[in-house]
């Protein structure tokens, strides 16, 4: 069985922030949305209960992201209770925890992993994220390498600060037999004509158009319809994948994702506000499985493309 919303897209994804915590601090953060501090985050039962309900209305891949997924103490056991019910079990991180996780995370079924890498170069990192980690998340990538393969690279994309580096990176997943994910920076329609937008926004169209040339093959994804590229280098091919969300209609009319914020609402899309709805209290409320099902279904109906 699969949800469908009023625009026929199937909603067989779900994003779970798992916490709004994070050791790092870059500027550019659009903590997924949730933009409101929510001090109580779902116990590991509450998250196991959340995707059981959801496997069994089409969910088939789930995505922990926060803040930083690998600040909870309990991360393993939460990987460890959901696994059963998903298909695909994936984490994003910063990969600053990840030279010491990778390895249990795989073994509590974790299937992969994407981490963010937005430069190679120790300062320009420190001035995107905050910290001086560059060292640290590069073997935690060599370990992830090993346990937790297909690894992506998301390295979002901003003027003036890491956009000289495309083609560096491009290299370093192919070195490294990672896939990189150049991300377009992404902000709420009413953001985009801030000066920090304008500031920093660096069109990947370009990119792509140059991609495309120099790929020796090119495929689609179904979500998103977002392109692949394989393209040659000096160190064999790489794999890049382009997520331009910014005023993209295809790429919204092929989302299949649902959010849940750290604190159990759901939340039908990234870039909207007031699109919440409250399912962690209606569990702590004593909600059979039923009452939470119907729940489900409201937030699915409740689902429309941004871009439009
Ligand atoms: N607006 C919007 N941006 C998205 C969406 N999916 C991914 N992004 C952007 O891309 C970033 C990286 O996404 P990831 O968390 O690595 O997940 P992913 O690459 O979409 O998922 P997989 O391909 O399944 O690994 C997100 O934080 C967003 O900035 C989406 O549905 N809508
Ligand atoms: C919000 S973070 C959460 C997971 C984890 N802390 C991390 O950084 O990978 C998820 C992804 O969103 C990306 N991201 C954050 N803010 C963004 C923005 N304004 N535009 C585009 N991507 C953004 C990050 O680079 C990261 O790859
Ligand atoms: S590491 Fe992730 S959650 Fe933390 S500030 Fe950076 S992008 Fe945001
Ligand atoms: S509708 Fe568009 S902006 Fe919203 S989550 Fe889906 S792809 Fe992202």
């Amino acid at each position: 069985m699969v949800l469908y919303d009023r625009f026929g897209r199937p909603a067989t994804n779900l994003r779970i922030s798992i916490t709004q915590d994070c050791n790092y601090r870059c500027f550019f953060c659009h903590r997924e949305g949730q933009h409101f501090n929510a001090r109580l985050e779902m116990t590991p039962a509450e998250i196991e209960r959340l995707v059981r309900i959801a496997s069994r209305l089409g969910i088939r891949k789930v995505k922990l992201t926060g803040g930083e997924p690998t600040v909870r103490d309990d991360l393993l056991e939460i990987v460890e209770r959901i696994k059963p019910y998903v298909l695909d079990l994936s984490m994003t991180t910063n990969g600053s925890r990840l030279k010491e996780l990778a390895k249990p995370l795989a073994k509590a079924g974790l299937d992969r992993v994407n981490v963010s890498l937005h430069s190679l170069k120790p300062d320009v990192y420190k001035r995107i994220t905050g910290v001086d980690m560059l060292e640290t998340v590069l073997e935690g990538i060599e370990e992830a390498v090993k346990y937790l393969s297909p690894v992506k690279l998301n390295m979002t994309v901003m003027k003036g600060v890491n956009d000289g580096e495309i083609w560096d990176m491009v290299d370093f997943a192919a070195k490294t037999g990672t896939v990189l994910q150049l991300i377009e920076l992404e902000a709420p329609r009413e953001m985009t004509e801030t000066g920090f937008f304008r500031k920093y926004f660096y069109p990947l169209k370009p990119v792509e158009r140059e991609l495309e040339k120099r790929a020796v093959e090119t495929r689609e994804r179904r979500m998103h319809r977002r392109k692949k590229y394989f393209v040659p280098t000096d160190y064999g091919i790489a794999e890049v994948e382009v997520v331009r969300a910014m005023h993209n209609t295809v790429f919204c009319a092929n989302c299949t994702r649902l959010r849940v914020t750290s604190n159990g609402m759901f939340k039908t899309c990234l870039l909207r506000k007031n699109d919440l709805i409250d399912f962690a209290t209606a569990m702590r409320n004593g909600a059979s499985d039923g009452e939470l099902v119907e729940i489900f279904k409201k937030v699915v109906l409740m689902r429309e493309p941004y871009w439009k």
